[in-house]
């Protein structure tokens, strides 16, 4: 597959490259236990993901039934993170096909970024630990600027940092903040069909939707042909 129509490729980073979910899960309920909190099932914390730590925290306490704001939610925030961050990539992997798939992109001269609400320390750690920061060259965090997706900001920003502009760029995400950024932006967007999206994909009018990343090159050449 040829760069030329889309030299920069900008991911999402939970739910579309790493099922995070577990460690996410396992760091917040440690966090809940530690307040004398029940934990939170699999299934309730995929849904409290996509707008990044603080939001997860937040969403925890509510579930668990002792909601917290302000200053007391910014401690936990906090605590979160350490609870996190040594953990984060345990039993964190990559979704079938990435490796692979980012591989075949980087050789065929795309350039790849990351665009994602998880705080970028965070983000950072993972990558390393999962092989992934040789391959995602300009990474955006949640907290790498005042704003966050849906927001275009971070979006117009990692591609900026790969050098090149939103007119050569194409998001690749799983929810409706990866759409909407990417809407705002001008950039098409295909979406993966098997992350955390809290909408029904359908609704959200993506340029493409794929059930497996290995299809991202076929996606991408057919979203490029239009
Ligand atoms: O909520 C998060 O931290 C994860 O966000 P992402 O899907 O933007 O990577
Ligand atoms: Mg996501």
């Amino acid at each position: 597959m040829t760069p030329e129509r889309f030299p920069a490729i900008i991911f999402d980073f939970d739910g579309t490259l790493v099922d995070s979910a577990a460690d996410l899960r396992t760091a917040l309920n440690r966090l809940l236990a530690e307040q004398g909190l029940e934990p939170r099932p699999l299934d309730a914390v995929r849904r409290m993901i996509g707008d990044g730590a603080l939001k997860l925290v937040e969403r925890g306490f509510a579930a668990a039934g002792r909601p917290v704001e302000g200053d007391t939610l910014a401690r936990h925030g906090k605590r979160f993170l350490e609870i996190y961050e040594p953990i984060s990539a345990d039993s964190t992997e990559t979704y079938p096909g990435v490796m692979a798939t980012l591989e075949g992109l980087a050789a065929a001269g795309h350039k790849l970024g990351l665009c994602t609400n998880k705080p970028e320390r965070a983000t950072r750690l993972m990558l390393a630990s999962l092989g992934l920061d040789r391959l995602l060259t300009s990474v955006v965090g949640g907290d790498s600027l005042p704003v966050k997706k849906p927001d275009p900001a971070p979006l117009l920003a990692a591609i900026a940092g790969l050098g090149l502009t939103p007119a050569q760029a194409l998001m690749v995400g799983d929810n409706e903040h990866d759409v909407a950024t990417a809407k705002a932006a001008g950039v098409p967007v295909v979406a993966v069909s098997y992350g955390y999206a809290r909408v029904p994909l359908a609704e959200l009018h993506a340029d493409a939707i794929i059930d497996d990343f290995a299809d991202l090159p076929t996606a991408i050449a057919r979203v490029a042909a239009r």
